[in-house]
């Protein structure tokens, strides 16, 4: 059994069972549920508190999880990251009344508020600067307006809460975060099962396929905007001179590429979703 660590609420835990249902395996039937055993898949699901994850990986009470890069790092554990999940991205940075800040080296001797005291004392160690932290669990962007940080370090996704706060953003960003999968060796082949599986739901998530036609004459125009996950599939037609081809997309790039592929003569062009994959 793969004993894996899932975040229970926050912003990782809706995302998480997704990508877990649609990799097939047992969700669980209520909120309430912190164990889940599914026989079938040899695996065995833990619901536990976002920041709690990487210490339970890190001692290896768990062997794997799903948490955030920034929460892994904050927490000192031994618990590596195995890959990128694509979602719950962010960027953690300092941000401070309007103006006040230019850069990092104007937080000496500050104080700092944030929910990641470990991560901003490690850079802020990294580049000689010594700073008060002040510890608080979340709502970080309130305790300037409060009184008690003149800066903080914090989560930031669009930059509407800190602007609501009179905050502005400023120095280089701390890290570029996403939901992660983490690992401590434990249990190699469960997690390689869990891995392939996990990146063939994040291939179903982020590309389609694009299927058209076009005349022989030209495919290389047509190949050179879209050359596939590894390659295109040609087919012939009856049409004489013509042949079908399929290609995998990313997403988001979808309509830009039905334009390109249109004005070099493609027809018939069709986007598919891609139900699940294993590449
Ligand atoms: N607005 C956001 N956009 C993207 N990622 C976010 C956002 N807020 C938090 N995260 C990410 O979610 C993870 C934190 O999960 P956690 O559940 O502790 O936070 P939360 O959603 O703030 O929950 P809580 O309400 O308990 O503070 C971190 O990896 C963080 O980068
Ligand atoms: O840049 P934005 O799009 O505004 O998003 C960033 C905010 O979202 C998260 O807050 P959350 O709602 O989780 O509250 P918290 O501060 O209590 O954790 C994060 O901690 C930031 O405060
Ligand atoms: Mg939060």
């Amino acid at each position: 059994m793969l004993k894996i660590a899932v975040p229970n609420k926050g912003s990782l835990a809706e995302t998480a069972a997704w990508m877990l249902d649609e990799a097939g395996y047992r969700g669980r039937r209520d909120g309430k549920e912190l164990i889940v055993v599914d026989a079938r898949n040899e695996v065995e699901f833990f619901f536990l508190r976002p920041r709690d994850i990487a210490t339970y990986v890190g001692s290896g009470a768990l062997d794997v999880g799903i948490t955030g890069r920034d929460l892994l790092l904050d927490s000192g554990s031994d618990a590596v990251e195995v890959e990128g999940l694509g979602f719950a991205r962010s960027t953690f940075r300092f941000a401070g009344p309007a103006g006040r800040f230019q850069s990092a080296a104007d937080l000496q001797g500050v104080r700092i508020a944030s929910s990641y005291t470990l991560l901003v004392e490690q850079h802020l160690a990294q580049h000689g600067i010594t700073a008060e932290l002040v510890r608080l669990d979340g709502a970080v962007e309130s305790s300037v307006r409060l009184g008690v940080a003149d800066a903080v370090a914090d989560v930031v996704e669009t930059g509407a809460t800190l602007r609501a706060q009179g905050l502005e953003v400023f120095g280089e960003p701390i890290l570029t975060s996403e939901a992660v999968l983490i690992s401590n060796g434990q249990n190699p082949a469960g997690l390689s099962r869990l891995k392939r599986r996990l990146d063939g739901v994040m291939v179903a998530r982020d590309y389609v396929l694009v299927d058209y036609d076009i005349d022989r004459s030209r495919l290389d125009a047509a190949i050179g905007i879209a050359r596939g996950f590894e390659s295109a599939t040609v087919s012939p037609l009856q049409r004489e001179g013509w042949v079908a081809v399929r290609v995998m997309v990313r997403r988001d790039d979808t309509n830009q590429i039905m334009d390109a592929l249109d004005d070099v003569g493609a027809t018939a062009i069709i986007v598919s979703r891609i139900h699940a994959a294993r590449l």
